[in-house]
């Protein structure tokens, strides 16, 4: 069989062996140029090693360097130093050689001073020795004088500060403050057809400084005349709540020395009565208004809280009560229903064995806050009577009181006030019976100056008879009479109804009765004032339901204070005159204070023995206090 070799299988054999040597190769070369990449990164890397090796050497060759400066100033410095320190050494040796020479030479001119010092004290004595003793006994003298002079001025002080309480105490039983308001939207407004005033509010009524206020007559039909009236503090149409406030608070301070203290607003409809005793949103008196816009009830219960504060605690009690005076009957306005509704309850007004006004079943409220007691208030001044007038829309028309009675349970308190009590009670039997001579007095008081005490004051002065003396005779000894029953005294704030005349607020009907009934109160309250201002044996407390029930806080030791509330235009002229009239006869009740100061001269010596006051003090005190009454009395007497 012919053997056949196809040159083209050889072909391809001998190609594909070639490709697969090219092949081989090729990767043969892929390797080798692998590797070659890997020697290339491996001589940069050495590469790079070297340069930083190169880098590290200089900078440790620079480090070095700087070493070396550094070694050389720090031993040149060191052997700065080392000499400075030898130096120093050599200066410390040089000023302790010194100091030890100083110091020798101290010692030896101490000694030196010393010796001298003894020789001269020694030639002292020697010569002067009298002379100083002279001057050392002076000394002491002159410390004795100095101590007895202490001793007298410290005398001084508390004879005046007596005297001072003594005579404010006395001035002040009846004090009488005016508030004119501001002009107001209703002084021209409605009514003016019976206005007499003209449509511009007109001022007539001004307040010139703090305690005269003039009103301008013209209109009156007399031309060009001014009258002037005097009170014990006038408030102008600025003056703040706060301010009006700050002249009444002192009287809290009595109420808790054991006096009564009545605070009374009178002045015609719309003249700021409600709004002095109570604040202008006058059922709420406690609400949103802001504290300063409160009138005298609520910044009185606060002061009065705050001032109990102070005490002791639980030793004093206040209760509250609240009634109105309409139409001459007393209405309990905390009495309530069965269901707790308030009704407004009738009661009487009787006097006691003791003589004092009281209101049977009254309706109490415990308070311990002056929270409390506005909110009492709050709560029943809706039942109160009000009408609308022409004057004021929203007119009060009747007397408003409330009542805060406060019980006092500390001993001492109370046998201090039981004492003032019983002088109380002792005065105004007297000043009702008697008419006090002040030729007499003057007598009295020169006699006794002059060391006739005793006859003098037994024979011409009505007051001066042991027997109408509390301390002396009539009461028993002070702690004996300390009763165990708490004692009592009252805070009176009264908001009476408008004093103005029935033709000024145009009312009609059962209105006009009301006008009427709240005009003949006023008019009681007036005669009142006027019967003890004028020493009636007899003072018309009865006439009316609103001085019945205030008895016990006008007359005697009680204090009154009298806020007139009046308008300052023209058209209520008539109305304000007529106000400022009642307060000045009011403030003539002062000279009833002056009688009780004799009254009271006479209990000098009780009271000093009440207050265990020595013997010395109570002469040197009783004349001088009596000097001072005197000349007192003389300047009364000259404005009377
Ligand atoms: N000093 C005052 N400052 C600002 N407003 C006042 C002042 N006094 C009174 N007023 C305002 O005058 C108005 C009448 O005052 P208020 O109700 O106090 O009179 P009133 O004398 O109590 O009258 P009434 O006897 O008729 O009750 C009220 O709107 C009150 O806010």
């Amino acid at each position: 069989m012919p053997l056949f070799i196809n040159r083209d299988q050889i072909f391809a054999h001998q190609i594909h062996l070639l490709e697969h040597k090219l092949r081989t190769k090729e990767e043969h070369i892929l390797e080798l140029e692998t590797e070659n990449a890997q020697l290339h990164r491996r001589l940069a890397e050495c590469l790079g090693k070297i340069r930083q090796d190169h880098a590290d050497e200089a900078e440790a060759q620079k480090h070095l360097q700087h070493q070396k400066v550094v070694q050389q100033s720090t031993r040149t410095a060191l052997a700065k130093l080392l000499s400075d320190v030898q130096v120093l050494k050599q200066d410390l040796r040089e000023v302790f050689a010194a100091y030890v020479n100083f110091a020798t030479e101290l010692e030896n001119q101490s000694r030196l001073l010393l010796e001298q010092v003894g020789q001269a004290c020694s030639a002292l004595q020697g010569h002067h020795g009298s002379d100083v003793l002279n001057l050392q006994d002076q000394l002491e003298s002159l410390g004795h004088l100095l101590q007895e002079e202490k001793e007298r001025s410290r005398a001084e002080r508390e004879r005046r500060k007596i005297l001072h309480n003594t005579l404010v105490e006395l001035r002040g039983n009846i004090r009488v403050h005016c508030r004119l308001r501001p002009v107001l939207p209703f002084d021209v407004g409605q009514g003016s057809t019976l206005s007499i005033g003209p449509l511009i509010p007109e001022e007539v009524v001004q307040a010139v400084n703090d305690d005269t206020v003039v009103v301008n007559c013209t209109r009156l039909g007399n031309p060009g005349l001014n009258k002037m009236f005097e009170f014990e503090r006038v408030h102008g149409p600025k003056d703040s709540q706060d301010a009006v406030f700050e002249e009444v608070k002192p009287l809290l301070t009595s109420l808790l020395d054991g006096y009564n203290v009545c605070i009374m607003a009178y002045g015609q409809t719309g003249s700021g009565k409600t709004h002095t005793m109570t604040g202008s949103q006058a059922e709420d008196p406690s609400g949103p208004q802001g504290e300063d816009q409160h009138g005298i009830i609520p910044k009185a219960a606060t002061e009065l809280f705050r001032l109990i504060l102070d005490k002791p605690v639980d030793s004093y009690m206040v209760e509250v009560s609240v009634v109105e005076v309409y139409n001459n009957e007393v209405l309990d306005l905390l009495a309530k229903d069965e269901d707790g509704v308030a009704i407004g309850a009738k009661r009487d007004v009787i006097t006691t064995s003791t003589g004092v006004s009281e209101v049977p079943s009254l309706s109490y409220m415990l308070v311990r806050s002056a929270a409390d007691v506005m909110q009492l208030i709050s709560s029943v001044l809706r039942l109160r009577t009000r009408c609308p007038t022409l004057v004021h829309r929203d007119s009060s028309r009747s007397h408003l009181i409330v009542t805060l009675t406060v019980s006092f349970k500390n001993p001492n308190a109370l046998a201090v006030t039981q004492r003032l009590q019983s002088i109380k009670k002792d005065m105004q039997r007297k000043a009702q019976k008697e008419w006090w001579s002040p030729r007499c007095r003057r007598a009295n008081a020169m006699a006794r100056q002059s060391g006739d005490e005793r006859s003098a004051s037994s024979s011409s002065s009505p007051y001066h008879s042991p027997s109408h003396s509390p301390i002396h005779s009539s009461c028993p000894s002070p702690r004996a009479s300390i009763a165990l029953a708490p004692f009592r005294t009252k805070l009176q704030l009264v908001d009476l109804a408008g004093s103005e005349c029935v033709g000024m607020s145009g009312v009609t009907g059962a209105a006009l009765w009301e006008t009427s009934c709240i005009n003949r109160s006023l008019s009681a309250l007036s005669d009142v004032l006027g019967a003890l201002a004028e020493q009636r044996p007899h003072v018309p407390y009865r006439n009316s339901k609103l001085t019945h029930l205030l008895q016990d806080a006008i007359g005697g030791d009680a204090k009154l204070l009298v806020m007139l509330c009046v308008s300052p235009t023209q058209r209520y002229i008539t109305e304000s005159l007529q106000s400022l009239g009642f307060g000045t006869r009011a403030r003539q009740l002062v000279f009833p204070g002056r009688l009780a100061m004799f009254s009271l001269i006479d209990r000098w010596p009780a009271l000093f023995d009440a207050f265990q006051i020595n013997a010395k003090f109570q002469t040197t005190t009783t004349l001088h206090l009596e000097s001072k009454c005197m000349s007192a009395l003389d300047v009364t007497l000259r404005s009377y």
